[in-house]
């Protein structure tokens, strides 16, 4: 029991922005582990990725449904990070059964976009290869649900969420932020960011981070770039990142209800 308290005090203390239920830890993983994930990921047969208009993908852990998770057993070299992801953050309530590979190359990106309800809403992403930046944007119904309750025919939330989300509103926390995802680093968002938010990466090889709530944690790393003076007075980030080469990262997830396939692969 104690060793719980302590791994829920651990991730605690890698909280970043103002909002509380965002976490990042920087080098969650080995130099040495970062490279072998990658080496096994392109391993895997060409058959197994999938390629979408921006960006390539490969499915792990079986197929999302609607009504849940048609399983299959993660392969060992990704549960040996999934089963640390449980430990350390003691987040899931039970064990990740699901893993996304996403690929990007430097001018490619997704779309803002929620993660739905077919997960558990806790999200673990690991980051390998280039630093991208994630941008956080507040749900755009959550400003129409929160703000004009009078016309609100469609609206459901009762009073008492609505009290709730007023107050914060009130105390500033819904409002746009974004993260640099280091190599090696593990970002995990759950709750009020999963349920409130949009999260999406810009296909652009040069991306501004002004807005991220880590730069501190990236400014020895030698990936922040400053442009000149005109960039402010145009309102333009003057912090960025430039995406040199491939980045590559694993979506770790939860879905609770979970079918065994009847077919063997
Ligand atoms: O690649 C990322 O960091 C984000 C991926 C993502 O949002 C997703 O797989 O749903
Ligand atoms: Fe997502």
């Amino acid at each position: 029991m104690p060793e719980k308290i302590e791994m829920a005090k651990t991730v605690n203390e890698f909280r970043v922005g103002s909002v509380p239920t965002v976490f990042y830890i920087p080098d969650f993983i080995t130099d040495s582990e970062h490279d072998q994930l990658l080496n096994t990921i392109y391993d895997a047969p060409i058959s197994k990725w999938k390629s979408l208009k921006n960006r390539r993908l490969q499915n792990w852990g079986g197929v999302v449904h609607e009504k849940g998770l048609i399983a299959q057993d993660l392969p060992p070299w990704l549960t040996r990070i999934t089963r640390r992801i449980n430990e350390k953050s003691g987040l899931f309530p039970s064990s990740i059964n699901h893993v996304l590979i996403n690929e990007y190359l430097p001018n490619q990106g997704i779309m803002p976009h929620q993660d739905g309800p077919a997960y558990y809403p806790v999200v673990a992403i690991l980051s390998l290869g280039s630093p991208v930046v994630i941008d956080f944007t507040p749900h755009p119904n959550l400003s129409i649900r929160v703000g004009t309750r009078e016309n609100s025919v469609d609206d459901e939330i009762s009073d008492q969420e609505a009290a709730v989300r007023n107050s914060c509103e009130q105390l500033d926390n819904f409002h746009p932020f974004s993260i640099i995802l280091m190599p090696r680093s593990l970002l995990i968002f759950k709750d009020m960011v999963y349920s409130d938010y949009l999260h999406g990466i810009k296909d652009s090889e040069v991306q501004g981070c002004n807005k991220a709530v880590n730069v501190t944690n990236v400014q020895n790393h030698g990936v922040l770039q400053h442009s000149s003076g005109s960039a402010k007075a145009l309102d333009i980030d003057d912090t960025v990142i430039c995406r040199a080469s491939t980045r590559v990262s694993l979506t770790c997830r939860l879905v609770t209800k979970v079918y065994k396939s009847i077919f063997k692969f």
